[in-house]
């Protein structure tokens, strides 16, 4: 998608400020300081228009990001930072549960993990959640980021690590190779968004059936 038009619509902690626009909605989720708001800010095209941090545990609230007025990313805290206190980390639970778990407007979930190394328990634990029954087939997309600190002969190895480690179900998942500070993976990662844009409309049926 080419985009020309962002808005940070508002910051969410409750069901009842969440926005009414009946847009479908993307979710990013995973550890902070991993590059959630820096993946936003290359989807979008801009240098800090979700704002990034070096000091992690920066984003507390669910923040809206409206964009190209078709579809919401929805930047969600992120989880283990060790210096939010355990009441902080519980309410950021409920927060997070309400949203993944009950929100209709929600099309997918990016889950973002860190290229370089093995998933961590907390990312496995998150994986484990959205692709249980539970969460009643919502497409999740797995993206390893921070690819450039990588060398480019080892992207098949740390794909097959991190899919290891998650116990990949592909019957409901995807993953992509992405860096923010090269761009590599960018594309793929908004044909992802686009296709769940899709999910459910008329237009997607109309392609089902070409295919057949
Ligand atoms: N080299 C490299 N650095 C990255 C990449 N993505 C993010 N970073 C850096 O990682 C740090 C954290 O990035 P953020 O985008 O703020 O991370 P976040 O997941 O939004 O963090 P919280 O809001 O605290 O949950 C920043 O210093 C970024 O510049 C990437 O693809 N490559
Ligand atoms: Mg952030």
């Amino acid at each position: 998608m080419e985009v020309h038009n962002v808005e940070m619509v508002m910051s969410a902690v409750q069901a009842s400020q969440y926005p009414d626009d009946n847009l479908p909605e993307i979710a990013l989720v995973g550890r902070s300081n991993v590059g959630k708001s820096s993946l936003t800010n290359t989807l979008i095209n801009r240098k800090a228009f979700a704002r990034t941090s070096s000091q992690p545990g920066k984003t507390q609230t669910l923040n809206f990001y409206k964009v190209e007025n078709q579809v919401f990313f929805v930047d969600v805290p992120g989880y283990g930072y060790a210096k939010v206190s355990k009441s902080a980390r519980a309410k950021f639970q409920v927060m997070i549960g309400e949203y993944l778990e009950k929100r209709i407007p929600l099309r997918g979930v990016i889950q973002l993990v860190d290229a370089r190394h093995a998933p961590s328990k907390e990312d496995i634990e998150m994986y484990q959640w959205l692709t249980s029954d539970d969460m009643g087939g919502l497409p999740v997309l797995v993206v390893a980021t921070k690819a450039d600190k990588i060398a480019r002969g080892k992207y098949n190895h740390a794909e097959s690590t991190i899919k290891k480690d998650l116990q990949f179900n592909s019957e409901v998942s995807d993953f992509e190779m992405f860096s923010s500070e090269t761009k590599y993976g960018k594309d793929l990662v908004w044909e992802w968004i686009e296709a769940r844009m899709l999910d459910g409309t008329a237009a997607a049926e109309e392609l089902e059936l070409a295919d057949e």
